[in-house]
């Protein structure tokens, strides 16, 4: 396939609710759409799911825009490729800026599967037609709020529940929760905002019967957080600590966590999320598919990685109605009592809905 056009949209969508985790709260995303179009004016579609400041990665809406403008769309437009994997290869020079990188690549990965008739779920490798999905709660100041969200949650037959954690609002927090849903399968993300100092509170939380406690220490680290894993008898998710292959083989030969929150864009692309699922598989390190809040492109592209075998648990991977009053794609994700049934259409399996794009984009520019 010739990639002849490249376009780049900024956008700004209002989410239905203010988010809060350990590091900020979010109300309004602001985020990047990219279009890459072949020689037969067909049209693949990625997200860059920054955030306008750079508080839970390195990488912002800006830098990504610059990123994507300067060095990663000219390193592709006009290249004759035949399979998406070969974007390793132009991309390599660059350092880091995974999310961009992302966003380019994840666009290719959809209008690849395109061109070959076949799902993005297929050409992946995908082994599943339904995903079990789990939902993820915002820091709340009022628990009563707190429990109401988690109620409606698992009214909504949502298969697990992540609530987010911080000094001060964790161990009492879990304690009330559990309270009201002695049973229900529930974990904590912390957004790296402990010390080995608080191994104390940390292991407070063991009685709760946690799936998980996500990303408790410093982003990037992995000696500590093996460290924290012999003391605590819930199993440490890592998120933030995770940005490549290399990352994952490491953590699993030190122990710095049993579980791996799997994020296409913080990996770097659809490729390199393979990869890792596959060392993940060997290495039998479950895993999931985390959330950036995004749009219903890369929710789209988060249901088709979640289909390879050894995502094995509740992701974040809501419904659109979770987030947005309307949605950018047709149809929308939809979620009946936890499970998320896979589209079959070719690509991403849902349609862009231009119109909708269009109202939201703040900012445009197309290459050729
Ligand atoms: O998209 C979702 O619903 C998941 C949201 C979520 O938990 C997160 C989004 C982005 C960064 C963090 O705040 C947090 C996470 O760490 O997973
Ligand atoms: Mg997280």
């Amino acid at each position: 396939m010739k990639i002849n056009e490249i376009n780049l949209y900024k956008v700004k969508m209002r989410m239905k609710n203010p988010f809060t985790t350990s590091f900020g709260t979010e109300h309004d995303r602001l985020f990047l759409l990219v279009e890459v179009i072949d020689e037969k004016g067909q049209s693949g579609w990625g997200e860059c799911v920054t955030s306008e400041r750079p508080l839970y990665i390195e990488e912002f809406t800006e830098s990504s825009w610059l990123m994507l403008k300067k060095f990663l769309i000219p390193s592709l437009l006009r290249k004759d490729i035949e399979h998406p994997d070969e974007l390793q290869a132009f991309f390599r020079p660059y350092k880091r800026n995974h999310l961009a990188k992302s966003a380019l690549e994840g666009a290719v990965w959809d209008l690849y599967a395109k061109r070959q008739g076949v799902s993005l779920t297929e050409a992946l490798g995908g082994v599943k037609s339904e995903i079990d999905v789990g939902v993820s709660l915002g820091i709340e100041d009022d628990i009563d709020q707190l429990l109401a969200n988690i109620q409606g949650k698992v009214d909504e037959g949502y298969k697990r529940i992540k609530v987010k954690i911080k000094p001060g609002k964790d161990v009492r927090v879990l304690e009330q929760i559990r309270e009201e849903f002695p049973d229900i399968p529930l974990m904590a993300d912390a957004n790296s905002a402990y010390t080995l100092e608080d191994v104390e509170t940390l292991k407070a939380m063991d009685p709760f019967n946690l799936m998980m406690i996500e990303q408790p220490l410093a982003a990037g680290d992995l000696i500590d957080h093996a460290k924290l894993q012999k003391e605590l008898k819930t199993p440490i998710c890592l998120d933030e600590s995770i940005h490549s292959y290399e990352d994952v083989r490491k953590a699993i030969e030190l122990d710095s966590g049993r579980i791996i929150n799997l994020k296409i864009g913080r990996v770097g692309g659809l490729t390199q999320a393979k990869k890792i699922h596959d060392l993940c598989e060997q290495a039998n390190v479950p895993m999931w598919c985390g959330g950036m809040l995004e749009s219903g492109v890369g929710r789209a592209h988060n249901i088709a990685i979640t289909s390879l075998a050894n995502f094995t648990l509740p992701g974040d991977t809501a419904a659109s109605a979770r987030y947005w009053d309307k949605d950018i794609i047709e149809p929308e994700v939809t979620v009946n009592q936890g499970v998320l049934t896979i589209p079959d259409a070719p690509g991403i399996g849902y349609e862009v809905n231009r119109d909708e794009v269009k109202k939201r984009t703040i900012q445009f520019e197309n290459f050729q």
